[in-house]
């Protein structure tokens, strides 16, 4: 196949298997997190891919070809690290410019190729200026552009935006992935936030414990996690089992007894009579919505979204959001 595979690798350090058999692809021009909790073997699993940690077992391949054993510099891929770092003591513009000077690239050609991609991370007009002088978001940018600019035919994303605050980290993992789209950059990137992956990537790995639990779209991450923990992980809510999971399942018209997790807007007081009804409790004001407790007979309490917070005490109407609800048919995955 063209692009990345990974192939039954497995990493151990004395009594820790960090990867345990762990097998992907990366098809050209496209996008994979790989995502899990601290721990899990991501960071390894980046490092075999770039060439700096040797795999116990299993192969690492790229267009078809076992690169294994191919030194990191010539694999042609790029790194770009949590906090970027730039050189402090070059300019923007000779940050961007660097890979290709390393290659060979005439000064002119090299910070000509770095003002286009300065451009393309919407920094134009900034090649003169001192890193030291950018905010982390811009640094980010460069450093993107700079990943960019030796043409990397795989880029690696080492959680690329977690030292970003959030609406930034937000607002920048979409143009992270425009501008990933629009180069046409194959891309692995590793992350613990389920948010980022969502946003950055066309597929996603879930990685536990060193092991894939799951591979897939993130579209079928998003609506259809593997088992409990991965539902938890990747932004549900509130897990559901046995009685309470019947009646919500009862209310969305399907069979079966397996857990329900629930996002956060899966649960919201109804304008009308509702589907399930309770008594409204305590309320939490968030930053786009208030969380009233509702005690529901036989489901006991859950978080319900709500407009207005209701009077503790008074009958609230309970729609269930079929969209944000994903049925699960195990608890957990036996790894
Ligand atoms: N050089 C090493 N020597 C010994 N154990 C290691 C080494 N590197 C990683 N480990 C162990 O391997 C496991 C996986 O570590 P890894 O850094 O790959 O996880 P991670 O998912 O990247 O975590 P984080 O998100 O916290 O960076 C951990 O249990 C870790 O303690």
């Amino acid at each position: 196949m063209s692009g990345l595979e990974v192939r039954d690798v497995s990493v151990a350090f004395d009594q820790t298997r960090a990867l345990d058999d762990v097998s992907l692809e990366v098809g050209t021009g496209r996008i994979l997190a790989v995502l899990g909790p601290s721990g899990c073997g991501k960071s390894t699993l980046l490092r075999v891919i770039a060439g700096l940690q040797q795999p116990d077992r299993g192969r690492v391949l790229f267009d078809g070809q076992d690169i294994t054993r191919v030194p990191t510099h010539r694999r042609g891929f790029a790194l770009m690290f949590q906090d970027g770092q730039l050189f402090d003591h070059l300019s923007v513009g000779a940050n961007v410019a660097y890979p290709q000077r390393r290659q060979g690239v005439s000064r002119r050609d090299a910070n000509a190729r770095a003002d286009e991609l300065l451009d393309v991370v919407g920094l134009a007009g900034f090649a003169r200026r001192s890193p030291r002088t950018l905010s982390g978001g811009q640094q980010q940018r460069v450093a993107l552009a700079r990943a960019l600019a030796a043409e990397p035919r795989l880029l690696l994303l080492d959680e690329p935006l977690s030292a970003l605050d959030r609406d930034l980290r937000e607002r920048l993992a979409v143009d992270l992935r425009q501008i990933l789209t629009a180069t046409g950059t194959t891309a692995l990137l590793v992350t613990h936030d389920h948010g980022e992956a969502f946003t950055l990537a066309d597929d996603a790995v879930l990685l536990r414990a060193g092991r894939v639990v799951q591979h897939g779209a993130v579209a079928d991450l998003w609506r259809d996690p593997v088992d409990e923990d991965a539902a938890r992980f990747l932004g549900y809510r509130t897990v559901l089992t046995g009685e309470p999971a019947i009646v919500v399942r009862r209310v969305l018209g399907v069979a079966g007894d397996g857990p329900v997790a629930l996002r956060r807007g899966a649960l919201r007081v109804s304008s009308g009579a509702g589907q399930l009804t309770g008594i409204a409790g305590r309320s939490a004001y968030g930053a786009d919505e208030v969380t009233v407790e509702v005690d529901v007979p036989g489901l006991g309490g859950l978080p319900v979204a709500a407009d207005v917070a209701p009077p503790p005490g008074a009958s609230v109407g309970i729609d269930v959001l079929p969209a944000q609800v994903a049925l699960l048919t195990v608890h957990r995955t036996a790894t």
